[in-house]
C-alpha cells in the first residue's frame, strides 16, 4: 500500500527532515514523523485527523474535541503532508481538504509509538526512612501565601517529592489555616465537616475523636475515593503531653516488602480490602465496590505503585477472601505491619501551634501516639484531582521543561493557547 503524496512534497520534507520516513515506504497507515533530537516516532493518520487542534476539531477555550471522530474513514491518507521547522502539515482528503498542524513539541509530547516512559508532573520521587527527621522538607506560610505562586509550587512539589511537606508560621487560628487549605483547591467536604476540628470528646464517632493511640494508616479507607490530601494544625495543648504525629512513607515500605518478599508484595497488590465508617448512627461508609481495593494499587500502563490504603481499624469483615489465600494473606499483612511499626521507617514529630503539615493521603501513612490533657487539632481533606489540577498549572508556569514544550503556541482569539503541552 502507498500513499498518494506529491512525490515533489516528499523529497522536500525528506531532504528538510533526513531522519524522516513516510508511509509510501512503508506497508502500514503510518507516517513517521521527525521529532526533537533526531527521534523518530510514527503516528497512524486516523490518530492525527482525531487529534486535530485546528479551532474547527478542538474547542480552542473549552479545550475539547470537536471532530467527529467516527466521520474519519478508517483508511484515511493524507493527500499532502509538509514539514517545516516548526512542525508538520497534514492535509486531510475530506470534501473541505482539512489542514491540520501539529508542532513538533507537541508530536514529541504525545508520541505513542515508540511507546514513552514519563511522568507527566516531572518530580522524582525522594522515598524516605526515620532519617528525613533530620531534614524534612518545609516552607514558611508566607511564601505559599504569595501572589506569585512560585511558594504555592515549592510546596505542592515537595508534597509530589516527599509525600509530605511541613507550612511554619501559621496563624494559630481556624481561618488561616482555611485560607492555606484554599490555596490547593476546593475543601473536600466529609462526615467530618469541612474544616474540622477534633479533639478527644467522641463528638464523632472514630478513634480519632479519643485519646488513644493510633497507628500508621491512610485514611478514608471506606472512601471509593479517597482524600488526596490531608492537612493537620495543632491548634492547642492544654495540661497534658504525648499526642506525637508519626510519618511513614508507604512507598518505601513498599519498596521495601517488594525487594524482601515479592510474593507478599503481589497478594497486597491483588487481595481487596474492604472497609467502613459506621461510627455515627445517620451514616455507613463503604467503598464501591464494598468488596473494596487492594493495599497497593498500581497504574495500569506503567505498573508503578499509585496508591497505598491501609487503615488496620477500619478494615471490614474479610468476607471476600480466597480460602486458599487466608493465611498467605494474613502472612503478608504481618510483614507489611512489621516492615510499617520499624524505627528504620517511623518519622515521629511533635507538631505545636502555628505548623501546618500536609499529607499525601495516599502514599504516607500518620497515627499519632496516645496523650492526655487538652488537645485540639483542625485540618481538612483535598481531592487529589484539585491537587493534582493545581500543581500542573503551576509546572506549567514555573517549571522551564514545560515551558519548553510551550512554545509552539498560537495564541487564539481569546488570548488562549491551544498547543497546551499536556493536551
Ligand atoms: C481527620 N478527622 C479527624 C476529621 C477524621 C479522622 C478519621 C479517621 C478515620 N478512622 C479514617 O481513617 O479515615
Ligand atoms: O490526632 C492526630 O494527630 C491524628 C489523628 C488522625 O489520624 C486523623 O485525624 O486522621
Ligand atoms: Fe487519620
Amino acid at each position: 500500500m502507498t500513499t498518494s503524496l506529491p512525490p515533489d512534497d516528499l523529497s522536500a520534507l525528506q531532504k528538510q527532515h533526513p531522519n524522516l520516513f513516510h508511509l509510501s515506504n512503508l506497508d502500514l497507515k503510518l507516517s513517521r514523523l521527525p521529532l526533537l533530537h533526531r527521534m523518530i516516532s510514527r503516528s497512524h493518520h486516523i490518530w492525527l485527523r482525531d487529534h486535530c487542534r485546528c479551532p474547527t476539531c478542538f474547542h480552542p477555550a473549552a479545550k475539547q474535541r470537536l471532530v467527529n471522530t467516527f466521520q474519519i474513514p478508517p483508511d484515511i491518507k493524507p493527500i499532502h503532508v509538509h514539514g517545516s521547522t516548526e512542525g508538520l502539515e497534514v492535509v486531510s482528503p475530506s470534501t473541505e481538504h482539512h489542514s491540520s498542524f501539529y508542532p513538533w513539541s507537541w508530536l514529541r509530547e504525545h508520541t505513542y509509538d515508540p511507546p514513552q516512559q514519563k511522568d507527566h508532573h516531572g518530580n522524582e520521587k525522594v522515598l524516605w526512612g526515620a532519617k528525613i527527621a533530620k531534614s524534612p522538607p518545609a516552607i514558611t506560610y508566607e511564601e505559599v501565601m504569595d501572589d506569585s505562586d512560585s511558594g504555592l509550587y515549592k510546596w505542592l512539589s515537595d508534597i509530589d517529592r516527599f509525600g509530605f511537606c511541613f507550612v511554619s508560621g501559621v496563624p494559630p487560628t481556624l481561618e488561616a489555616t482555611e485560607g492555606l487549605c484554599e490555596r490547593i483547591g476546593f475543601i473536600r467536604e466529609t462526615q467530618y465537616g469541612k474544616l474540622w476540628t477534633f479533639t478527644a470528646d467522641l463528638s464523632k464517632g472514630d478513634t480519632a475523636y479519643t485519646t488513644m493511640a493510633l497507628g500508621a494508616h491512610t485514611d478514608n479507607t471506606y472512601f471509593t475515593d479517597p482524600s488526596g490530601l490531608q492537612l493537620f494544625h495543632l491548634l492547642s495543648h492544654i495540661d497534658g503531653s504525648g499526642g506525637a504525629t508519626l510519618l511513614v512513607d508507604g512507598f518505601y515500605v513498599a519498596s521495601l516488602l517488594k525487594e524482601l518478599h515479592p510474593d507478599l508484595y503481589d497478594i497486597l497488590s491483588r487481595v481487596p480490602v474492604p472497609a467502613h465508617a459506621a461510627g455515627e448512627p445517620t451514616a455507613l461508609y463503604q467503598p464501591s465496590p464494598p468488596s473494596g481495593y487492594p493495599t497497593l494499587q498500581h497504574d495500569i500502563l506503567t505498573k508503578e505503585l499509585t496508591q497505598v490504603r491501609w487503615n488496620n481499624d477500619d478494615r471490614s469483615a474479610m468476607s471476600h477472601l480466597d480460602p486458599n489465600l487466608v493465611e498467605k494473606w494474613y502472612d503478608a499483612i504481618r510483614t507489611w505491619h512489621k516492615l510499617l511499626v520499624s524505627p528504620d521507617s517511623e518519622f515521629w514529630v511533635q507538631l505545636t501551634p502555628g505548623t501546618v503539615l500536609a499529607i499525601n493521603n495516599h502514599r504516607v501513612l500518620h497515627g499519632r501516639s496516645a496523650f492526655d490533657g487538652k488537645r485540639q487539632v483542625c485540618g481538612a481533606y483535598i481531592g487529589m484531582d484539585e491537587y493534582r489540577s493545581k500543581l500542573t498549572v503551576l509546572q506549567e508556569k514555573f517549571d522551564p521543561r514545560f515551558k519548553a514544550l510551550a512554545t509552539h503556541e498560537s495564541p487564539t482569539k481569546d488570548g488562549r493557547s491551544v498547543w497546551n503541552p499536556i493536551l
